[in-house]
Formats: structure tokens, sequence, C-alpha cells
């Protein structure tokens, strides 16, 4: 039954917010002990999630103060239309690689599939983004993450339900709790569910910690990148494919722990119009400022971009507009672009009853950096997930190449490291299989002292290596100014 009673958010420190919280509080008993009951009788698992607006919480402060309770599982996301902003902290239920022989989209299905089977939510708000949600990845490449080196907290996917998720939006601020309740749970009382859901309610905002003193960096060959491109050059002349997307590291070394909430700080302050995006596992955080995104899905409704050909921008107005002219007709640009809205119409085709892609590019211009940019718009086909489009797309030939096995091949052989989760789908996804993914593009990997930097760059026949290598400073530039404004 639903115990909800208001629609909007409200303050708690009104006399009528005061009642609220008591009736959030009453609902909350009454529901927790008809589960228990229920678990007791039925011997099975609830999934016991509760939806409810509160006072104004910022999510990014809390991501830093709940960092003493929830370091290492929690998230955040900002979507770039500033509508969206999610903060998750611990875990309720995490979603992980098992021994199944199907792929890990399957997986990811079937896993979360078997979680809401079980799962009992006040869903009376209808707030997007409440209640049970999935949050995280996938790597790059299935199978290339090993259980050791520096992607070993991430592997092939890694999902988050999370025990406590703030959403803010348009309507207010809502926060959801959910836990397991299982048979034999230690701390399944209804005390302590309460508890752990008032000490949340009550943190108060964290200083801003500081990013300790840099130290150095380290770079993986450039030369070496640069006769990758050289090769791929020759691979495309030969006709074995006709794009691929060349990636390659920095690592930035600090004098201390790199502290994640300071990054997102700065990335929402530095990058406007971007996902800003971050998911701590254990000791490591892979977080960044990306401009693209893989796919939305709100009811059928679809949203997905074609984003590739860059140039940076300029010091002045007139020049940024020459600039952007430059990119708009330059042929080698152009070329890198049209291969992804190739794939992309002829992917969406399939799963769209309606397709909405424009025939030109317009221009998509970023705090450092500005791209060729076609907007797509669909209508799905009914019944579908999220998850079979994030399936479908990835990687689109702005990171992976096309035709996508032959380039998936020539990015193992030629790049020689990991990319984990750089350059894969990152977001989230709800009970009904709406939700929303960017392409984790313009980021990194936090690891105590340690950040290292991913970028990379759509080869095709007209590429110049020492070109490329410079596009690839640009793309770096987001996280090098969230670091502190290093220079490399
Ligand atoms: C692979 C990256 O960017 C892609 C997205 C936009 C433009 C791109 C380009 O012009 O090469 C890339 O395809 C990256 O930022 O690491
Ligand atoms: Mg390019």
């Amino acid at each position: 039954m639903c115990g909800c009673i208001f629609k909007k958010a409200y303050g708690y420190t009104t006399g009528g917010g005061i009642l609220m919280a008591l009736q959030q509080i009453t609902d909350i008993k009454h529901r927790l002990a008809e589960t228990t009951k229920t678990v007791r009788q039925t011997k099975r698992a609830v999934l016991f999630s509760h939806v409810e607006a509160v006072p104004t919480m910022k999510p990014l402060q809390i991501y830093q103060s709940s960092g003493k309770s929830y370091k290492g599982e929690r998230f955040y996301w900002e979507n770039p239309e500033g509508n969206l902003t999610l903060c998750g902290m611990g875990v309720a239920a995490k979603l992980q690689p098992g021994a199944d022989s199907v792929g890990r989209f399957s997986q990811v299905k079937d896993q979360w599939g078997a979680l809401l089977s079980m799962a009992s939510v006040n869903h009376c708000l209808g707030e997007m983004a409440t209640g049970p949600i999935l949050f995280g990845g996938f790597s790059f490449m299935e199978g290339e993450t090993g259980p050791i080196g520096l992607w070993e907290d991430f592997g092939d996917y890694l999902f988050y339900l999370p025990r406590f998720l703030l959403t803010e939006s348009a309507n207010g601020t809502f926060l959801t709790s959910t836990k397991l309740i299982t048979e034999d749970c230690d701390d399944c009382s209804i005390e302590r569910f309460l508890e752990d859901r008032e000490q949340l309610m009550s943190l108060s905002p964290a200083m801003v910690e500081e990013i300790p003193s840099f130290s150095h960096v380290e770079e993986r060959d450039v030369e070496k990148w640069k006769e990758a491109i050289e090769r791929s050059v020759e691979d495309i002349r030969t006709g074995l494919l006709d794009k691929v997307v060349l990636a390659r590291e920095v690592s930035l070394h600090f004098e201390g722990k790199i502290p994640s909430g300071t990054i997102l700080h700065n990335l929402t302050e530095q990058q406007p119009g971007s996902f800003i995006f971050g998911v701590e596992s254990g000791e490591s955080c892979f977080l960044g400022a990306s401009p693209e995104r893989l796919i939305k899905k709100e009811g059928k409704q679809i949203f997905s971009a074609c984003l590739a050909g860059s140039i940076k921008r300029g010091d002045d107005a007139r020049t940024d507009e020459q600039l952007g002219l430059e990119l708009w007709n330059d042929e080698k640009n152009r070329s890198e672009h049209e291969f992804v809205v190739s794939m992309m119409r002829k992917a969406m085709e399939e799963q769209c009853i309606e397709l909405d892609i424009p025939q030109e590019p317009i221009l998509m211009k970023l705090a450092n950096i500005q791209h060729l940019y076609t907007p797509v718009k669909g209508t799905s086909l009914p019944n579908s997930s999220i998850l079979e489009f994030v399936e479908l797309l990835h990687p689109t030939p702005a990171l992976g190449g096309a035709p996508r096995k032959i380039a998936m091949e020539k990015i193992s052989e030629y790049e020689q490291m990991e990319r984990g989760f750089y350059s894969s789908p990152v977001g989230w996804m709800d009970m009904k299989g709406n939700g929303d993914f960017a392409v984790g593009i313009r980021s990194g990997l936090i690891k105590g002292g340690q950040a290292s930097l991913f970028a990379g760059c759509g080869i095709v026949e007209g590429s110049v290596p020492e070109s490329e290598l410079t596009e690839t400073k640009v793309k770096f530039k987001p996280m090098l100014n969230a670091l502190g404004g290093l220079r490399i």
C-alpha cells in the first residue's frame, strides 16, 4: 500500500513539515514491520525501498560529507541539462560479473530483474530517478580488465543499487532509502533503519578538501603512440578498416591522496554542459566531465548523440567563430563524424519506430574544445530497456571505430593499455528500464595519490600524428584543470 500523502518537497522546519516528517517515520515503521513479517513467513528476502521528499540537500556537499561513512561506495551524477543530480551512498546491492556464460549485458539485465522481483517500493511520488536505481558502468572491452592492475576495482561491469540515493530535480529533493531485508539479517531492525536514515539527513556540509601538491607526471611513449597512428592510417589506406579511435594515458602523481569530491566540485564549476560523473570502488574513483550522451530513455523517447570531430576554442569570439567554421568545413573532421552518424542511423533503425537525425552536424562548444555534434531522437519499440540500447550502441565509432570488430582488435594491438571504464557507458537506470548513460570520456581514474587520465582521437585516412597528439592535449584539459590547473 502507498502510504505517501504529499507530492511536493517540504521543509521540516515548518509546523506542517514536522508533521510530514513524522508521517514518514510512521510510514516506514508500518511498511518495514509488514515486510519483516512477510520475510519471516515466506522465508524470502525483500528489497525494501522508501522514497520521500526531503528539505533541500545539495548532492555534491552530501557526497563530500558522507565520505567518512561511505567512502569507496559513493557515486555522483549531474546531467548536462542541469535538471538532475544524483548522489548515491552505501550499497544495498552490488552487481558484478558472475560465472554465467551469457554476455555481460544479459547478466546485468538478469541480476537487475531478480532484485526487482523482490522489491517493495512506496513509489507514489513517481519522480524520475527515485526508488531503486542502478548506477555504474561497463568496461570498454569485455574480458580486458584483469583482477590486478589499474582497473582491478572495476572489472567488466560494476553497478550499485545504493543504500541511500539523493535525487535533486526541478521538482525538489528526494531521498530513497533501500535495504535488502533477509530472514537472518542482523541490522535489519526498524530502529537501525531509522537511525541510519536520520544520520544521513543530519549530515552537515563538509569543507572542500585541498588537492595535495603535485609531484610528477608519467607519460607512455608518445613516439610509439604516433607510430600507432601511422600504422592505423596505413590500415585504412589498404582498406582493412575505415576508422579507429586511439587513446593514450597520462599519469599524474601527487604527494597525498586526491579527494574525489574536490575534483567533482571543480568539474561542475569548470565544465558546464557536460555530464559530471564519479563512481567509487574501494580505493579507486573513476570520474570525469563528458560531453557525450550514449543513450537516454524516458518512456518511449530515446535521445542519443553523434559527437566526433574536434578543434580548440579561440581566445576571443572572432577567433572562436573562425575555428568553429574551420572545423565544420574540414573534410577530415567531417569524415570522422560521418562514420558515427551512419553507424548510429543503422543501429537505431533496428530499435526505433521513429528516428530523427539531422542531415548536417552543428557545433557543440565546451569550455576547452568544440565538436561536431548531431543530436539523435527516436521513439523506441515497446517494452525495450535502456540496456538493450547500451549494448547496441557501445562502442560507437566515436570511441571504437568502423567496422567495429576490426577496430576493437586494432585498439588492443596498438594501444597496449587497459582502457578500463574510460570511453565506456557510465550512468543509471531505473525499475522501468529508463535511464541515462554518458560515454566516460574527459575522464580519469583516481587511486590514492595517482590520477590516470585518458584521451583519444578518431583516426581516419587524413589523420596526421602530430595534430592528433595536439588534440589529445586539448582533451586532457578538463581533468588537468580540475586537478588544479596543471599543464603537461
Ligand atoms: C575519444 C575521445 O573523444 C571522442 C569524442 C569526441 C571527439 C572525438 C574526436 O574528434 O576524435 C573522439 O571521437 C576522447 O575525448 O577521449
Ligand atoms: Mg578527432
